[in-house]
């Protein structure tokens, strides 16, 4: 499985979207990760819809959508219908986990389910053959630039596991804290979508950044 990089968008200069963006494009970044927050399911207020709808002219990227928001079936065909290729929702955030990846799947987005870090790993086992991806927090949702919490790599390494036992297809993302010194760390354990905000966006030179990341994934091709 190739490795993709997903520089979220949360720490990128939103005065200057469409260049920052072409930047890691033409560096060869594959997607762009979609940092959206409620206010309610995270303390933190981001962007939505009419944003999303209005970069995707300006990306030829992969979009992959993270939504930090309660009851995220009532918005799924919107945010497919703003162009999100990849829509990822918390099992914290929905009563209905089973409904939600099939009503993302409907639309024709891959869908993915992420873990809070203190939610166990365990819990997103009954949906692992019905998801295309599978999103593990290392750090709290809600903000940019918090610091890696190694503790939650064992989630990367169990899920690899299981991939294989089951004979799966699904993405492993590893989202919060990812740099360049620890990256290796979530790529050995078994990772191969790879979220990096602050360490790329927030970086004077943002394609050097984002090359960094793509220079160490080839060592795992
Ligand atoms: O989902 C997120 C926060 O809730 C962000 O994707 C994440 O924090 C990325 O930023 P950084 O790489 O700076 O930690
Ligand atoms: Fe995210």
């Amino acid at each position: 499985m190739k490795t993709k990089l997903s520089p979220s968008m949360l720490s990128i200069d939103f005065g200057k979207v469409a260049e920052q963006l072409k930047l890691v494009e033409d560096a060869g970044t594959q997607y762009i990760h979609l940092d959206v927050m409620d206010g309610i399911f995270v303390p933190n207020i981001s962007f939505g819809i009419p944003v999303i709808k209005s970069i995707r002219k300006h990306s030829n990227m992969v979009f992959d959508a993270h939504l930090m928001i309660v009851e995220p079936e009532k918005y799924v065909e919107e945010f497919r219908k703003a162009g999100a290729d990849i829509i990822n929702f918390h099992v914290e955030a929905t009563k209905y986990p089973a409904e939600v990846i099939q009503q993302i799947k409907a639309t024709g987005a891959k869908a993915g389910i992420t873990i809070n870090p203190r939610t166990p790993v365990e819990v997103v086992y009954p949906f692992l053959k019905d998801v295309d991806m599978v999103l593990v927090m290392t750090v709290e949702p809600g903000f940019g630039g918090q610091k890696f919490m190694a503790q939650h790599v064992s989630k990367i390494r169990q899920l690899a596991e299981w991939k294989k036992e089951l004979g799966l297809e699904f993405d492993i993302e590893v989202d919060g804290g990812v740099t360049l010194d620890n990256v290796r760390e979530v790529l050995d354990a078994g990772a191969n979508v790879i979220v990096a905000g602050s360490a790329v966006f927030g970086k004077e030179d943002i394609a050097g950044a984002a090359k960094g990341f793509l220079d160490i994934f080839k060592e795992y091709e």
